[in-house]
């Protein structure tokens, strides 16, 4: 067994919290290896129902759970932590606008990226999971200036799961039968779910699938599939929300298989014409727990409109939150 790691968990008596706690600390995400000790985060209010939370985790018996720090207090949740996943934001309620709602989640976001400025370890790994995810992660990061922006991220990973799940069923393949899949942008409805470099069993995808389908279902199916969940359930995605959140954390560290890739939300440095400022999705590659972007990839004019369409989005959500950036 490796020396155990701490793994913050913000919004941990949520639904997502619910899915992700058990995973996580039966070793899912890091490995059967590697133990954790998480530090779960929860408003007040909330904490009587993650003592419950915190009970049945214990009750469990993981090997790899070392440990457990439940508090409403962020500078204890993130006190020398080596992971942050942060699941915990405010809901959209009626009448809100999209506005009020990137305010409300800057309240949270900002003083919790000034905490893991002030208490985590320096190459903390943070995946921001509540909505709006992108946005977010970037408030985040604008408050915490003595961290490397690279350790900010921002959940895409369900959008790229449910893309190769669609892809796979209209194929008659298997998920993993499907490479070099890319959600390009805003973890959003102008999200892009790109395949033109995508391969099934090894033949590129769009041979195999007709234009019509990827235009008018697939694309649009990808990008609603948020929606068409709360629908069906009545409450949003949480399992499979909690999947793709240990997807994301176990491939930036154990990294990303040969000749494939995988799409992070990540601080944009000018790569595809994306000017650095915002935190967009991205096909990367992980090796020795570095992200890095898969360059050189051609963009033909369908797929640079959509990209432009998602970039345009992220820099209008970025302009209704600049008041909350930390001035250094
Ligand atoms: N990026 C994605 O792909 C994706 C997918 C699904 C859901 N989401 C988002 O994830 C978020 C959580 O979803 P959920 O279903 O678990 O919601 P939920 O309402 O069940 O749980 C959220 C929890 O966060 C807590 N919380 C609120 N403010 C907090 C704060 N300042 N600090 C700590 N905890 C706080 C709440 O008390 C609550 O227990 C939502 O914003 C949802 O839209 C994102
Ligand atoms: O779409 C939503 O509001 C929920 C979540 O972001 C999802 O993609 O399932």
């Amino acid at each position: 067994m490796k020396a155990p790691v701490r793994v913050a968990v913000t919004g941990a008596a949520g639904q997502i919290g619910y899915a992700l706690l058990f995973r996580i600390a039966a070793g899912d995400m890091l490995g059967p290896d590697q133990p954790v000790i998480l530090h779960l985060l929860e408003i007040t209010p909330a904490l009587p129902t993650l003592q419950g939370v915190v009970m049945e985790l214990n009750d469990c018996a993981f090997p790899t759970l070392a440990g457990v720090v439940a508090t409403d207090d962020v500078n204890v949740a993130f006190k020398d932590v080596d992971y942050a996943l942060l699941v915990g934001a405010r809901p959209r309620g009626p009448g809100m606008e999209r506005k009020d709602l990137l305010e409300a989640n800057g309240a949270i976001f900002g003083p919790q990226g000034k905490a893991l400025n002030d208490h985590a370890k320096r190459d903390v790994r943070v995946l921001v999971v509540g909505n709006p995810a992108n946005t977010n992660a970037l408030i985040a990061q604008q408050n915490a200036p003595d961290l490397d922006p690279k350790c900010f991220t921002a959940m895409v990973r369900l959008d790229h799961n449910r893309a190769l799940s669609q892809l796979a069923e209209k194929t008659g393949t298997h998920s993993t039968d499907i490479k070099k899949l890319t959600i390009w942008g805003n973890h959003s409805s102008t999200q892009y779910p790109d395949l033109h470099t995508t391969t099934v069993k090894g033949k590129p995808a769009l041979e195999q699938v007709d234009q019509a389908w990827y235009e008018g279902d697939f694309i649009p199916t990808v990008q609603q599939r948020g929606a068409a969940i709360i629908k069906a359930r009545g409450a949003s995605s949480a399992a499979s929300a909690a999947s793709a959140a240990i997807d994301h954390m176990r491939d930036w560290t154990l990294g990303t298989a040969e000749g494939d890739w995988v799409s992070m939300g990540i601080p944009s440095d000018g790569s595809y014409g994306i000017e650095p400022g915002v935190i967009f999705g991205y096909p990367v590659t992980v090796k020795d727990g570095k992200y890095a972007i898969v360059q050189g990839l051609a963009i033909n004019a369908f797929s640079q409109a959509r990209i432009d369409a998602t970039n345009k989005e992220l820099r209008e959500e970025r302009a209704g939150v600049e008041h909350l950036f930390a001035k250094n």
